[in-house]
């Protein structure tokens, strides 16, 4: 089995169809508002749907809410709530995004999918929000900025996913200057060189 065909090994058929409705919604708003970098557009299951679901089998069980921020189209917050439509842990999720037209669009596929989603039209910074159970984010910005969103929008025993490239090590170096935090890596299955971390324990340091 390749990398990927695991990251979908145990997802129904009703998941790989609303998936497949993701994407070509994705595909046609992206034709007049810029939801994905134009160069990725023939490689939108690889690139952007299978590397957002392979977070979804590292949610601990017994969550029971997930934020999602700098969302934009949908990456991995979206993909996350089709895949747990059609399973038992019914999580609550809220989306953070604060371009207004990807806003749009996420409350647009919300609707026409039944997710069980919140969209919020702000900036992270401005959002008082309840502290989530899982926190992720993808290419939205440097560990330690993610890491000071983590600090207070995530429940204190919560897990931060976040999808980094291959600078991975470095922002691990940097953040480590300003937080103390527990950490773990996971291989991506979609490109060898990116990585997951899996964060807890987020707290300021000395
Ligand atoms: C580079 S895109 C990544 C989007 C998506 N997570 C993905 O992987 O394709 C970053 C997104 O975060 C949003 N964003 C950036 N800073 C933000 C902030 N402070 N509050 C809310 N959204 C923000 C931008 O509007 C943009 O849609």
């Amino acid at each position: 089995m390749t990398p990927e065909s695991e990251i979908f090994s145990n997802v129904s058929r009703e998941t790989i169809h609303d998936l497949e409705r993701y994407q070509e919604l994705l595909l046609a708003w992206t034709k007049t508002i810029n939801l994905i970098a134009p160069s990725t557009a023939d490689d939108v299951w690889t690139r952007h749907i299978a590397d957002s679901a392979q977070l979804y089998k590292l949610i601990p069980n017994g969550s029971q809410s997930v934020t999602d921020i700098g969302s934009g189209a949908g990456l991995p917050g979206i993909v996350l709530a089709i895949i747990d439509k059609f399973r038992d842990q019914k999580l609550q999720f809220t989306l953070i995004e604060s371009d207004q037209r990807k806003a749009a669009f996420l409350r647009t596929v919300s609707r026409k999918l039944k997710l069980s989603i919140t969209v919020l039209p702000a900036r992270i910074e401005a959002v008082d929000l309840q502290r989530a159970d899982v926190l992720t984010a993808r290419a939205l910005a440097p560990l330690q900025t993610l890491l000071l969103f983590g600090n207070s929008l995530l429940h204190s025993e919560g897990t931060a996913l976040f999808l980094k490239g291959r600078t991975y090590q470095n922002e691990l170096a940097l953040a480590q200057q300003t937080w103390n935090f527990q950490y773990k890596l996971h291989h991506s299955g979609t490109d060898p060189d990116s990585r997951i971390l899996e964060i807890r324990d987020i707290k300021r340091g000395q």
